[in-house]
């Protein structure tokens, strides 16, 4: 077991808040809570309760929260070993695993009660599931195992989109499992490009993704795939489902040509690390936008302005 001497020095207060707060990984949870956004506004047809939507995003921040701590927890054998992690709160000895689970523990609990008093119980329960996922599927069984672990395990990021819609509706709907599918379907393009520019490091421990065992022209071989069909599975929000508008429907079609066109080159240049590391990037901004999108096509005022347009349109036409 990792044992290090930085535990024994004295830390300040606000040292502790600080690895605390680092053992969360919370440079991922903004866009976890915007996918969560979208999937309340849509839910909601443009209006939702304030406090309802801050209830539900402390939930979804907390639950996050948990799942990568109890995450950094599991696997702080293989952090250690790789550069990129070896500094995170328990491979450096910061904090003991005891406690940062505890942590994790408190976390979920505060989670679990504030999404059942204040949102319901399936959002709640969904969750809770998020964290399980998430640690049983992906961290524990696949991680370590499988070329697939991320398209499967992929599945836990996916699922505060659900909680949002829990959270307004107090049921699932096929919009809520479409809004799923968007981000199933993205994960992998997002973190296989980040595979391809950091594979030594995972090649290094073990840890089987794709580009470390497949190779590079096979890894965006499936980014090509999973690109292809993200971009025709967001517009199913538009049609055949009329969830979201045409507002939601050019921005989506922009967003998605772009990304079809940073998988193109990068399909044609697999060694190519800054084309990876741009398409990365890219996946992160084009998935905020989306969803910011989604707000913006759901909002009354927007509907107004279309039908304006659209008024005036006709009057130029007749
Ligand atoms: C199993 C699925 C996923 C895996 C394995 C994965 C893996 C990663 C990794 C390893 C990083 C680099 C983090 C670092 O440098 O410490 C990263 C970054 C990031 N991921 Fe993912 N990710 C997944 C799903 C998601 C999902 C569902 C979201 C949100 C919807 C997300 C949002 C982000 C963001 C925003 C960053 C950039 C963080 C930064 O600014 O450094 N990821 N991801
Ligand atoms: C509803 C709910 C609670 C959902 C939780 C979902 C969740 C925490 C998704 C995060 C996915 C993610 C960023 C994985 C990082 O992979 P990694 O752990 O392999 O990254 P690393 O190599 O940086 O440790």
């Amino acid at each position: 077991m990792i044992e290090t001497n930085v535990s024994k020095h004295h830390q300040t207060f606000s040292q502790v808040i600080q690895s605390y707060y680092q053992l969360t990984k919370p440079r991922i949870i903004p866009l976890l809570l915007i996918t969560t956004a979208g999937s309340m506004w849509i839910a909601g047809e443009g209006k939702v309760d304030p406090l309802l939507l801050l209830v539900t995003l402390t939930g979804g921040t907390l639950a996050a929260a948990s799942a990568q701590t109890i995450n950094c927890v599991y696997d702080r054998d293989i952090d250690y070993d790789m550069e990129r992690t070896r500094h995170r709160p328990l491979p450096s000895g910061r904090i003991q695993p005891r406690d940062a689970l505890i942590f994790a523990i408190a976390l979920a609990v505060i989670s679990f009660s504030l999404l059942t008093v204040f949102a319901n119980l399936l959002a709640a329960m969904l969750a809770m599931s998020g964290i399980v996922f998430y640690i049983l599927v992906y961290t524990h069984w696949l991680k370590r195992s499988s070329t697939q672990n991320i398209v499967i395990g992929g599945a836990a990021g996916a699922i505060p989109a659900l909680v949002g819609w829990a959270a307004v509706t107090g049921t699932l709907s096929w919009v809520a499992w479409l809004l799923f599918a968007i981000v199933f379907v993205w994960t992998p393009p997002h973190f296989w490009a980040l595979a391809l520019m950091i594979r030594d490091d995972y090649a290094k421990v073990g840890i089987p993704m794709l580009p470390v065992v497949a190779g590079n022209e096979a890894t965006v071989r499936q980014i090509w795939f999973y690109t292809l069909v993200l971009v025709p599975t967001t517009l199913l929000l538009v049609y055949p489902l009329q969830a979201t508008g045409i507002v939601y429907a050019a921005i989506a079609l922009a967003l998605g040509g772009l990304f079809i066109l940073k998988a193109w080159h990068l399909l044609h240049n697999p060694g190519d690390r800054t084309l990876a590391k741009d398409l990365f990037l890219y996946s992160i901004s084009y998935m905020m936008l989306l969803c910011l999108s989604m707000v913006i096509d759901s909002l009354p005022l927007t509907h107004r302005l279309i039908s304006v347009v659209a008024s005036q349109l006709h009057l130029v036409v007749s």
